[in-house]
């Protein structure tokens, strides 16, 4: 797939959603919002979806008609494929916080201390991995903090497309050396997985390894709050989520929407604060809204970047379902070609 062909991509999809059979909804059930077209989608509520607690949007019916091709599914030697592909303008780009940890199990506070995942936040990974495994990934970002890795690795293991997950060794000559591939063929069958600190957890200073609930018996509850939820208070010694989003968020915007410019694919494997501050960029929350906002674990969130914006498209439901395919032509497509190759 050409970085230069996405940025050749011509047209935008415009496709009313009576002619889709689109319907959204909470699912709560407590309101329903039929989409006139896909652009009216960026109106929605902000806080429409966000983890198991909350609302979440779901589509619930799809019966797309086809007609074009944007195809990163099919191999290169076919005709049409690069002519496809510069038909697609848009990129997938998933969130996942990592899997339950150890840490979290014992209701201690984590922030940068490196502890894996329970066998609970093992099986969540994998559970989010089936959730997206009709979604293309072309890339892969981590933080350098194990649990993120592990929960990105898991989950690709049930990606229906079979690309190898690598690990790219970027921290020395001799890394980048000895690391090296030298097939093409083997390249193409593989997803690069970039680690980088920037994407990890909130420094929590002096909270780290302290009991979450011990912690609010001896400061009081407010005071616990606002150190875990507020915007701009930092725990003693740590980072506010201010900061954070200083960091991820300024990582975001230099390496990863590039990626996603050229038309890559991209997943992001990360924690409950790195990735609360990414999002309130994406949905441009307040720093009051940012409050309330919470991530479960192994949840995928998708989003879909298109024309420069970033339209929120809820957690992917079951691989069985029409889901998030539903949402764009793109993904619809990609999908079928799976399903062509692989059943
Ligand atoms: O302990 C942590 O590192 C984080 C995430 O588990 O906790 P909190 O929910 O308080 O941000």
């Amino acid at each position: 797939m050409a970085a230069t062909a996405f940025h050749q991509a011509i047209g935008t999809l415009q496709i009313q959603s009576h002619s889709l059979g689109l319907r959204q909804e909470i699912s709560d059930g407590a309101v329903r919002l039929p989409l006139k077209s896909f652009k009216l989608e960026l109106g929605l509520s902000k806080r429409a979806c966000y983890g198991s607690g909350q609302r979440k949007l779901s589509v619930i019916q799809a019966s797309a008609s086809q007609t074009s091709v944007a195809d990163p599914v099919l191999s290169p030697s076919k005709k049409n494929t690069n002519e496809s592909w510069k038909k697609s303008n848009e990129a997938a780009l998933i969130l996942i916080r990592h899997g339950e940890s150890l840490w979290n199990e014992k209701n201690l506070f984590t922030g940068c201390v490196d502890v894996p995942l329970t066998k609970k936040g093992v099986e969540e990974a994998i559970e989010a991995g089936k959730k997206i495994s009709n979604i293309p990934i072309d890339m892969i970002y981590t933080s350098a903090l194990i649990r993120a890795q592990m929960t990105a690795m898991l989950a690709m293991t049930q990606h229906r497309r079979k690309k190898v997950p690598i690990v790219i060794h970027n921290e020395g000559e001799q890394a980048r050396a000895w690391s090296q591939i030298f097939s093409e063929d083997t390249k193409k069958q593989s997803v690069p997985v970039i680690q980088a600190w920037q994407l990890n957890e909130r420094m929590y200073g002096e909270l780290q390894g302290l009991n979450k609930q011990e912690t609010a018996d001896r400061y009081g509850k407010e005071q616990v709050h606002e150190w875990r939820r507020s915007y701009d208070i930092p725990p003693p010694n740590g980072e506010s989520l201010e900061m954070c989003a200083k960091r991820a968020v300024a990582y975001f915007k230099d390496t990863i929407v590039p990626q996603l410019l050229s038309g890559k694919n991209v997943m992001i494997a990360a924690h409950g604060n790195s990735l609360r501050s990414i999002i309130m960029y994406l949905d441009k929350l307040t720093s009051q809204e940012v409050i309330s906002l919470e991530l479960s674990t192994g949840i995928p969130m998708l989003y879909i970047f298109k024309e420069g914006k970033f339209i929120r498209r809820g957690s992917p439901v079951g691989p069985s379902e029409a889901g998030p395919y539903a949402y764009t032509r793109t993904l619809a497509l990609y999908r079928e070609k799976l399903d062509e190759m692989f059943n």
